[in-house]
């Protein structure tokens, strides 16, 4: 990493009151892992250094706004990592924190995997599947304490397949752009629906570059209905309370 990526990063983690001196390495390992990886398969848009870095690296840690990812021993289910995003970075800061990355796509979640390994993330468990077939494993469905997404579907979307993995009172950290009163609105909906409440919406800039972001939060308050998540395809075909697209 060139020492303005480098102060990027810096930068960025400051705004976010962390200091991630000590973690340098691995994210320098990390952007060569994804900078390689990228030239042979299609795993992400961003290119740049100070893309990957802002865009992905800065941009993922921003999850940990909140607080709701401290705490060792959490179990933390990522839908749709892509290349391991928000997974990677998160783990690399919060070692303590057990996460399963989950991707329908093999080629990224082996990505994810050999970046793991490379960078000695022994907390991460990558996973090849969906959310809606995890959603109906007993092996899954109510185990995890907290689910994150980024930049995966509209928030009633999210709500049906987050909410079944969750235990009572885990809760969906969903990682957005700006989001519509309209789209906000169906989500409340849809998470009480299936189990949850909106508990907090933090809209705010991302680091350095200023972009709008929203941290959406929902707490498992109760069960969720047998019947949700419906089966693959059905949550984005027809998404609770949702016509907006
Ligand atoms: C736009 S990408 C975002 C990737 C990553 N979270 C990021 O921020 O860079 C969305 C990813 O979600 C995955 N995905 C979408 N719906 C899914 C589902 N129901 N179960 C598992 N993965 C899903 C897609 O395969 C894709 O890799």
């Amino acid at each position: 990493m060139t020492p303005e990526g480098q102060a990027l990063l810096g930068q960025g983690a400051a705004e976010l009151g962390l200091n991630v001196e000590g973690q340098l390495p691995q994210f320098e390992q990390l952007l060569d892992l994804l900078v390689e990886a990228n030239s042979r398969v299609n795993l992400t848009a961003l290119k740049t250094e100070s893309d990957i870095v802002l865009k992905h690296f800065v941009d993922s840690l921003s999850c940990l706004r909140g607080g709701h990812l401290d705490g060792a021993g959490l179990r933390v289910l990522d839908i749709g990592t892509g290349a391991g995003f928000p997974t990677l970075p998160l783990a690399i800061v919060r070692p303590e924190v057990a996460f399963t990355p989950l991707d329908s796509i093999r080629k990224k979640i082996d990505f994810v995997r050999s970046a793991a390994e490379a960078l000695n993330l022994t907390g991460v468990t990558p996973l090849v599947g969906r959310a809606e077939t995890l959603g109906r494993d007993p092996e899954h469905r109510e185990r995890y304490d907290r689910v994150v997404c980024r930049a995966v579907a509209a928030l009633p979307i999210l709500a049906e397949l987050g909410l079944p993995l969750l235990k009572p009172g885990g809760l969906l950290v969903a990682q957005k752009g700006p989001i519509s009163e309209e789209e906000l609105h169906a989500g409340r909906r849809a998470a009480g629906e299936v189990g949850g409440g909106v508990t907090e919406v933090d809209a705010f800039t991302l680091p350095v570059l200023g972009d709008a972001r929203t941290l959406v939060v929902i707490e498992k308050v109760g069960p969720t209905p047998k019947k949700y998540p419906r089966r693959e395809g059905v949550p984005n075909a027809q998404p609770l309370f949702w016509t907006a697209r």
